[in-house]
């Protein structure tokens, strides 16, 4: 068999399904839109990659047996679609039609690849990060191995960049990177990577807008190209929370077929000077603590987390420090709601596309909610933050794209109870019914630590507390004690935050990635339906 794919043979999407009239074949139709008379995709119905190939083993065959060539010329066009798997996973499998006409089989050809290049969402250039030192090390050995063959089959056309230090990427994209020459920018590697690459994007485009990003109060400027991720870190949590596992060909496929997932981010600033922006956990005291002593293990792969987690659960550490937050107001859907944001979820509909109107509402109206107190957690999730280690999350019922973030305060309490909601992560009880947590769905927030806090607050706390308190604080924040420290740091989507005191802000649907949200397992049950492809 040799393959002879059509130079001109462009790759792109549509729906195969039966009965129909694709020309000689009464078994399967092609086509750009799924059947009038179907709600939803049809059993066997999926996306479609469509690659063109011409066998002459029969033609071999027979020559041999000197049958004339002219008849037993036989065409076949092979189609691959993505098939639907366990657990969110997609395949590429392949339906190969023979057709005994050459003439015939160009005409089948020459229609699907007119529909595929109706399809305008597949994007035909990329451009590839690729971290050689994220998780366990892999992320070269599954580009070449698992991705690249399936980019070249659907002939989208690849400028692949292996960094050589960390924001090689970030770099490379707010200021060298030919943008307008791809269609879509792809990193493979963990959160870090993924964090690098919306870092230099999201810069890059406030630039050619002259924006200003050390602003809190401007409003940016959406990036127009996606983002696609190939997992390859130690969590891994914005892949999981967009496609529902962490799967390098899965996640190749949503790139393919040409996926769009807005995203919100969290702009992070000081003092009115920007430090970072965050997609997923934007965590104090416990998380930033693990993150903190995880760092000092990377040599130890993904297992440094659980590690510097037990740890850091020992040590039991509790911050002082005051939060205060604006609340979403006019939105649909609560922290504590039963419904989870899924693939064309409504709430992220509803609460999405009006989020400039809300954020000017805010700026004029002074009446945030202040909270004072000791915490052993202080969480913002702009999303659910699902990961391996907490499949429904830190913030299960958080959305993608509903210009929030979930603010979680967890109040200091026995190691007990700490363990108790830790562990909720995990099982299906409810980790914020418990009298030490609570969680406010904001749009802006900011967190003062206690040892900045003004002089006058402070006096505030000496009345309230009594002098014994506060001279507990300063003997804290004495370096020389060995006391419990005074202050923890932010975990940033896997960074450390250089400042503790912060202003946070979100921007709604500030990115888009190449991915559809977690699909409802309904959608694909047809797979086990006999019918499918
Ligand atoms: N060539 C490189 N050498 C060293 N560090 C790099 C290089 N390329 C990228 N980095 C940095 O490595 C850090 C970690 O990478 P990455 O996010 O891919 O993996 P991870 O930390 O194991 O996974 P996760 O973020 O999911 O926990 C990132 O912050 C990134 O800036
Ligand atoms: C004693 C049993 C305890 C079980 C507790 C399980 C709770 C797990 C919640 C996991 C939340 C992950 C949030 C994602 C954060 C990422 O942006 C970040 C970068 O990759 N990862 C970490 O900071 C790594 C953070 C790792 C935390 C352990
Ligand atoms: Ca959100």
């Amino acid at each position: 068999v040799f393959h002879l794919r059509e130079p001109s043979a462009p790759w792109g999407g549509g729906w195969l399904w039966r009965p129909g009239c694709f020309p000689g074949v009464p078994e399967w139709r092609w086509g750009s839109l799924p059947p009038p008379s179907h709600h939803s995709p049809p059993p066997g119905a999926l996306w479609i990659c469509c690659r063109v190939e011409r066998t002459n083993i029969l033609k071999r065959k027979f020559l041999t047996l000197l049958f004339v060539k002219t008849k037993w010329r036989l065409c076949c066009v092979s189609v691959s679609y993505v098939e639907r798997c366990q657990q969110h996973r997609w395949r590429c499998a392949a339906v190969t039609f023979t057709c005994p006409d050459g003439g015939l089989c160009q005409s089948w050809v020459g229609a699907i690849a007119e529909q595929l290049a109706a399809i305008t969402s597949r994007p035909r250039r990329l451009l590839i990060y690729i971290n050689p030192y994220g998780g366990k090390r892999q992320g070269g050995r599954v580009y070449e191995q698992k991705v690249a063959p399936l980019f070249a089959q659907a002939a989208i056309s690849t400028h692949v960049i292996v960094t050589e230090h960390a924001n090689h990427a970030r770099d490379h994209l707010r200021t060298d990177a030919e943008l307008k020459k791809y269609d879509g920018v792809v990193c493979v590697g963990g959160d870090g990577m993924f964090s690098e690459i919306v870092h230099g994007l999201i810069w890059r485009t406030q630039m050619d807008s002259s924006l200003d990003p050390n602003s809190p109060d401007e409003t940016l400027t959406s990036c127009s190209l996606r983002i696609g991720i190939i997992p390859a870190g130690s969590t891994d949590c914005i892949c999981f929370a967009t496609v529902g596992t962490n799967d390098p060909v899965t996640s190749a496929l949503h790139i393919i077929v040409g996926d769009s997932q807005p995203m919100d981010v969290c702009s992070i600033h000081h003092n009115n000077t920007f430090l970072r922006y965050s997609v997923s956990l934007l965590g104090y005291g416990f998380y930033g603590d693990v993150l903190t002593d995880s760092e000092r293990k990377r040599w130890m792969g993904p297992v440094r987390y659980d590690f510097s987690g037990l740890k850091m659960f020992l040590t039991h550490h509790y911050y002082e420090g005051t939060v205060s937050y604006l609340p979403a107001r006019g939105v649909v859907g609560t922290p504590r709601d039963a419904a989870r944001c899924r693939s064309g979820c409504v709430v992220c509909q509803h609460n999405g596309p009006k989020p400039s109107e809300r954020a000017e509402k805010y700026e004029t109206d002074d009446c945030g909610e202040t909270i004072r107190g000791k915490f052993l957690a202080i969480n913002a999730a702009s999303m659910s933050c699902a990961c391996p280690r907490s499949p429904k999350g830190l913030s299960p019922a958080a959305h993608l794209a509903d210009g929030t973030t979930d603010l979680i305060l967890v109040r200091k309490c026995s190691r007990f109870d700490f363990l108790r909601h830790l562990l909720r992560h995990t099982n299906k009880e409810d980790q914020f019914d418990l009298n030490f947590v609570e969680v406010h769905r904001v749009v802006r927030f900011r967190f003062m630590p206690r040892h900045c806090q003004s002089d006058s607050d402070l006096e505030l706390d000496l009345l309230e507390n009594g002098k014994r308190q506060i001279f507990g604080q300063i003997c804290r924040d004495h370096p020389a004690c060995g006391c419990a420290p005074a202050y923890s740091s932010w975990n940033c989507d896997g960074e450390i935050l250089t400042h503790t005191a912060i202003d946070v802000r979100v921007h709604c649907r500030l990115i888009k990635l190449f991915a559809r949200g977690i699909e409802e397992p309904q959608v694909f049950e047809d797979l086990t339906n006999p019918c499918a492809i």
